[in-house]
């Protein structure tokens, strides 16, 4: 026997030997009726995104029959995160097909000085495999998105904020960034129900145009421009839009830049699915005067700031390396605004902010006192003093604060509209005075009591 085998051994070269002893494998194994898709954690040196959309959409199979789970929190988390250990098996379904998700760790050679090999492994019956790869995939990639999307905690970068960003990106050195805790929902904001369905319909479209945008050569981005008194919740309408979009904030001052470059360091060192704000334009505006003056960053003209010369610059930059950009400015002053900024195609979406009217205070009144459906005495008269008097959400909620107390509180903001109307009364008739005693005795209000020429 040892005889015949040595022979063989020396008459059969080792390549054939190796070769018939793996066909005789394969055709005395039963055949399995499986496929088994095997997902590594890199694709060469990038991270495989199959695998990062796997780890997060798992997160969502595990079940009590699981025995062995890893568990986590950061000081910025608020709940603990969850997530299968290795060698752990876990079961899905889609569409009636069974799926088995294996998650395997395989040791570091000693030899090679590498880390831990980390993969998925994906099984399910043959006869699946292309609705697998064609809708099963796409379908986890999707959810995984979603997933990242709900979790995600909403950054408000400012270049005055420290530098030590907590996710680890210096994004540029540029730019510190916090947490935005601003509570402001498209539910909290107290704004003519219209206006409200309006934003939110138009910030949906934005976000589902990507084709759209490709297809007419334009930047994916969206400007808006807010005006309105102070108080009347501009900035809080920028932080229910980051809030509901899920995109950072990136606050720029127009007045810590000094020239077109510093301008283009600055906002290429901001990234995509963000909201570029850029409040109190009318007074950078008249921080571009000054330069005009000559201070010392007037510079040359060509290197001069100016509005809508930063949006031409914006668009040209956003075209080629922008994607889901969203521009804020905002104004207390519309009327002295760059009229190059306001002409037509310029901003996109205008949008007044106004004064709290009666539909803007149910909400302000639901939020602060749980006061539904008009549903207290006070109600209506503060509903016809609101018509007639010009009092900001913002005054109107520091009254709600006062009390927890709905009838306290309520009454006091009777008493806060009626002192203002009778103010802006008095004001309204020293005026009338003052003119009819000069020279511009035409001077009238109207039948609402609005000043007339
Ligand atoms: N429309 C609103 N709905 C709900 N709350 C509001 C609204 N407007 C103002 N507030 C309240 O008033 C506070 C100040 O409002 P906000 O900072 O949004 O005003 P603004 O228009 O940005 O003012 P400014 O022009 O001074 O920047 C907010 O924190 C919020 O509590
Ligand atoms: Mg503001």
């Amino acid at each position: 026997m040892m005889l015949i085998r040595s022979m063989a051994n020396e008459l059969i070269p080792f390549e054939l030997r190796s070769y018939l002893s793996t066909a005789i494998h394969y055709l005395f194994t039963p055949l399995s009726a499986n496929t088994t898709l095997v997902i590594d954690e890199h694709c060469g040196m990038s991270r495989n995104q199959v695998y990062d959309a796997a780890e997060i959409y798992l997160k969502t199979k595990i079940s009590p029959s699981t025995e062995r789970l890893r568990i986590g929190k950061t000081s910025r988390q608020k709940t603990f995160s969850v997530a299968i250990e290795k060698g752990e098996v876990v079961a899905d379904v889609y569409e009636n097909i069974k799926l088995k998700w294996a998650y395997v760790c395989t040791e570091p050679q000693k030899t090679i000085h590498s880390g831990e090999k980390r993969r998925f492994e994906l099984s399910f019956n043959k006869k699946y495999r292309e609705k697998i790869m064609d809708s099963y995939l796409p379908h986890v990639l999707k959810r995984a998105k979603e997933l990242k999307d709900e979790e995600k905690v909403v950054k408000l970068y400012n270049r005055e904020c420290p530098f030590n960003n907590e996710d680890g990106g210096d994004h540029g050195g540029m730019w510190g960034s916090i947490n935005l805790e601003h509570p402001s929902t498209f539910d909290t904001l107290a704004l003519d129900p219209e206006l409200k369905k309006m934003m939110v319909d138009d910030l949906k479209r934005f976000l589902g145009r990507k084709e759209f945008y490709k297809k007419v050569g334009k930047a994916w981005k969206r400007g808006y421009l807010l005006s309105g008194p102070p108080g009347t919740g501009k900035s809080s309408l920028i932080a229910a839009m980051a809030n509901y979009l899920k995109f950072d904030i990136y606050d720029l001052e127009l007045t810590s830049i000094y020239s077109n470059s510093d301008l283009r360091r600055v906002l290429l060192s901001t990234t995509n699915r963000s909201i570029l704000v850029i409040e109190d334009i009318d007074c950078s505006v008249e921080m571009r005067d000054r330069q005009q003056g000559g201070d010392q960053y007037g510079g040359p003209p060509s290197s001069r700031l100016t509005l809508s010369g930063l949006l031409n610059f914006i668009d040209g930059l956003w075209s080629s390396c922008g994607d889901e950009r969203i521009i804020v400015f905002t104004t207390n002053h519309k009327d002295r605004l760059d009229s190059a900024l306001l002409r037509p195609g310029r901003m996109d979406v205008h949008i007044n902010m106004s004064y709290c009217k009666p539909q803007a205070f149910s909400t302000l009144a639901s939020n602060y006192l749980d006061i539904r459906d008009k549903n207290h005495d006070l109600y209506e008269e503060i509903e016809g003093l609101m018509e007639i008097t010009t009092v900001t959400p913002a005054e109107v909620a520091e009254e709600l604060m006062a009390s927890e107390n709905a009838d306290v509180a309520l009454e006091g903001l009777v008493n806060f509209l009626k002192r203002k109307h009778s103010e802006a009364n008095q004001v309204k008739s020293e005026e009338n005075d003052k003119v009819e005693g000069g020279e511009a005795k035409k001077l009238k209000t109207d039948d609402e009591g609005r000043t007339v020429f």
